[in-house]
């Protein structure tokens, strides 16, 4: 029980990293929350909420494994190195892509309230 903790303490601790040193990781928490806020203000249905959340949970847990990523490779690569470059090219632009997932889910479940 304690080690479970404990665990969610590194957890929490790595997420707070994230946060404090990422300014994307800033950048997508502001626009969580207004899209959070957004979807409760509307009322959106159950199902579009779950729909809204997973979408946030899937940028932000995207920009923390990219962050992690960046980490594992300065540790191992702190020299310019073209598999460096493409381990860290290709999970910011996996980051893009849920970032992009995240517009099309918003376009689609808030937009079309808005405008009414
Ligand atoms: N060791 C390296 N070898 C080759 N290219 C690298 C290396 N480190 C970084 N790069 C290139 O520079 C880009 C930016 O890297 P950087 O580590 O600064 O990440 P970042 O996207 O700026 O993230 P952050 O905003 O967190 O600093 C990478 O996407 C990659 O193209």
């Amino acid at each position: 029980m304690f080690s479970l903790l404990r665990s969610f303490r590194w957890a929490i601790s790595g997420i707070l990293y994230a946060v404090s040193t990422q300014r994307n990781m800033k950048i997508h928490l502001l626009a969580a929350l207004v899209a959070a806020a957004a979807g409760l203000y509307l009322k959106l249905p159950p199902g579009e909420l779950v729909l809204l959340a997973v979408t946030i949970f899937m940028v932000l847990a995207a920009e923390m494994f990219n962050t992690a990523l960046e980490a594992v490779v300065d540790l191992v690569s702190p020299r310019q190195h073209r598999l460096a470059r493409i381990a860290k090219d290709v999970a910011a632009g996996a980051v893009l892509l849920t970032a992009l997932n995240a517009l099309v889910v918003a376009y689609l479940l808030i937009w079309p309230r808005l405008r009414v």
